[in-house]
């Protein structure tokens, strides 16, 4: 059936200087020896149709899911997020971990940890790019009510067909937010009665107030959250360390210690991992855990770090710390014989990891190929990497201009902060050293006018002063001191207090900042993690059963309509089962088929309801995107990947 490389020459003749790409059709350059947007090799093996490849998981992969998006808005617009209270940049803790704040301040009696995954800020997602799918699918009148029909009708008829599903068995029952569905604390009438009144209200436009919105103030950084990623040992946390220190963020006292310690315990060349990996485990295992959180500021960004664990059995926490929170990424290859191969493999890091992260939104990508001491700057090594991984990163929807490749040593401080001195390096390499490369990145867009959306990762309770801090990332939206905010889902309302940011206090906090918001007037037991705080006009859905939009990974097991998941969205997991796969997207056209399948199996894109053992705060993706991306797990690795396109039921 295939017709080995047959397909590019019979192309070429269709449009002059252009070769088709037989997986995705698109028409590239003559020059190129593989295709610009999916990455597939030119004189690739792959049987055609009209140029359109007849296998179907590839074109899926690279064309339905991981193409780019567009960034949303423009440079100045994003440029004008620059926040007005900035005193933060000179904050004097540069580090610091959620998790420890936990087991110092939270109360006994918490189950603030239940449930939740293992890591704060907020839980994976999906593709943006999923979303850009959507548009194509055309669910016929059979699958799904017409989309002309009121809202308000549409729930209630995909209510209907809700309840006539199976309900999953539930898991044990962890949750403290599962309360909605079991009528527990908050679950009363009187909640219903909230929820409605807060749909209805959904209706009204929201206009920001003018507090809100962001004032332009010269020499304001805007902050940049940024990733450090990569296979278990390629340097992350020795590369943090060392670029810390040379920032001045990492006192010589303090580096002298870190050197001394790790010298009497035998790991002498740790010493800059140590500054990053505090917990004795940590250490002791020389392999980075939790996600270590630090700040710097760049010429034009305040950076907040989030240095990643790299190690396979721990990547539920990179998910849940760092790739989700990210806005732009730092993968770190290690380019030593052999290592580098290990992290491109089948269950390498280096793969997964770029995967996750594009999946997670994150378009802009800085490859720090660490060590290359350890190949004497080999200028072939660099390349013939470059190639090898930047066929890959393509194939999972980076562009080719949002990749920087910047070789460099953390151990020998080589092209960190300035040019490399060693000859071997600068002989051959002049482009951005890795804090250039860190200030070229676009700025992120903020949702700072739409209403507020915080959810909750971490919660702290003050006994005492009868007080609650609710810590977690600013998605849409702003807050200051003396603001009413509505806790969903248990429906309270609060006042803000007070305001930390990057551990310092502050008036008004909007999007993109990551804060602890200390509330008064609540009932601290109804303020849990995996909430979401809102504009109390313009509450989040809470709802348990969904339409998705997913991409399924390699998975060795098809997914099946009954298979039972992990749901995970935000900073909440929760058991779900795949209730109907109301359509498959046909890899050669993006469009769905309009087919309801029974079984999902590796690399396929697909729309597909869940109903999940308990409600969750959730929105759909073209709303908020940080609520709308989720990803479902099985038997301890990601199966899937996708968006919320419709809330079926509240
Ligand atoms: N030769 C050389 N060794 C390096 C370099 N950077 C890091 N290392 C060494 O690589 C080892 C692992 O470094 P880490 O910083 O702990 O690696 P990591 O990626 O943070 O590890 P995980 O977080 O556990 O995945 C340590 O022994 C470092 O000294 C470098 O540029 N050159």
């Amino acid at each position: 059936m295939n017709k080995p490389s047959q397909a590019a020459p019979s192309h070429t003749k269709k449009k002059a200087g252009v070769w088709r790409c037989p997986i995705c059709t698109f028409d590239n350059d003559e020059n190129l020896p593989f295709c610009e947007i999916c990455g597939v090799i030119r004189e690739a093996k792959l049987g055609t149709t009209d140029g359109v490849c007849e296998k179907p998981g590839a074109s899926l992969l690279a064309k339905s899911l991981f193409s780019s998006n567009p960034r949303e808005g423009s440079e100045d617009n994003a440029e004008s997020l620059s926040i007005k209270e900035n005193n933060f940049h000179g904050n004097t803790k540069f580090q610091a971990r959620f998790d420890d704040l936990q087991k110092t301040f939270l109360a006994p009696d918490s189950n603030a940890h239940v449930n939740i995954a293992p890591f704060k800020f907020d839980s994976p997602s999906p593709d943006d790019i999923v979303f850009s799918g959507k548009k194509a699918l055309e669910i016929t009148p059979k699958d799904r009510a017409p989309s002309t029909v009121a809202k308000s009708k549409e729930v209630t008829e995909d209510m209907g067909a809700a309840e006539n599903l199976e309900r999953p068995p539930r898991l044990p029952s962890k949750d403290s937010h599962r309360n909605i569905s079991e009528g527990g604390a908050g679950g009363s009438t009187g909640l219903a009665n909230k929820l409605q009144d807060f749909s209805l209200s959904q209706t009204s436009e929201y206009k920001p107030e003018e507090w809100m919105l962001p004032v332009e103030e010269k020499g304001a950084l805007a902050q940049l959250n940024l990733a450090i990623v990569g296979h278990v040992d390629s340097g992350k946390s020795t590369l943090s360390g060392r670029l810390l220190h040379q920032l001045g963020r990492i006192s010589r006292k303090e580096m002298h210690k870190y050197e001394k310690e790790s010298r009497e315990k035998g790991k002498g060349s740790f010493a800059y991992a140590w500054a990053m990996d505090e917990s004795s485990e940590e250490r002791e295992r020389g392999i980075t855990m939790a996600v270590a959180v630090a700040y710097f500021d760049c010429k034009r960004y305040h950076v907040v770090l989030l240095d990643s664990p790299g190690h396979r059995d721990l990547v539920p926490n990179l998910i849940a710390g760092g790739a989700a929170q990210a806005d732009a990424a730092v993968l770190v290859v290690d380019s030593s014989g052999g290592n580098f191969e290990a992290g491109m493999e089948g269950g390498g890091q280096t793969r997964e990891h770029a995967q996750l992260v594009r999946s997670f939104g994150v378009d802009q990508m800085i490859v720090a190929v660490n060590k290359m001491d350890c190949v004497g700057y080999s200028e072939e090594r660099f390349q013939g990497l470059k190639k090898r991984l930047g066929l890959f990163l393509r194939s999972c929807g980076f562009k080719e201009s949002s990749i920087s490749w910047v070789p460099l040593s953390a151990i020998d401080n080589q092209n960190l902060m300035a040019p490399a001195s060693d000859p071997r390096l600068s002989r051959w390499y002049a482009g951005p050293c890795l804090l250039e490369a860190i200030d070229a990145l676009q700025p992120p867009v903020r949702d700072v006018s739409k209403p507020l959306r915080l959810p909750v990762c971490d919660v702290i309770k003050s006994r005492s002063q009868g007080n609650v801090s609710a810590s977690g990332k600013l998605e849409a939206g702003a807050i200051r001191n003396g603001t009413k905010v509505l806790f969903m889902p248990s429906g309270d309302v609060a006042t803000v207090r007070s305001i930390e940011r990057d551990s310092t206090s502050c008036h008004v906090a909007r999007a993109g900042d990551n804060v602890a918001v200390v509330l008064q007037g609540v009932d601290t037991a109804s303020v849990t993690p995996g909430g979401v705080l809102c504009h109390p006009d313009f509450p989040v859905h809470v709802a348990a059963s969904l339409e998705l939009k997913i991409l399924t990974l390699d998975v060795a097991t098809p997914i099946l309509v009954g298979s039972e998941v992990e749901f995970h969205i935000h900073h909440v997991r929760e058991a779900a089962r795949v209730a109907r796969i109301v359509s498959v997207v046909d890899p050669k056209t993006g469009r769905a088929s309009g087919k309801a399948a029974r079984f999902l199996s590796a690399k396929q894109s697909a729309v597909i309801e869940v109903v999940l053992a308990g409600a969750v705060c959730v929105e759909e993706f073209s709303k908020c995107r940080a609520l709308g991306r989720v990803f479902l797990r099985s038997s301890g690795s990601t199966v899937a990947v996708g968006i919320v396109t419709k809330v079926l039921r509240q």
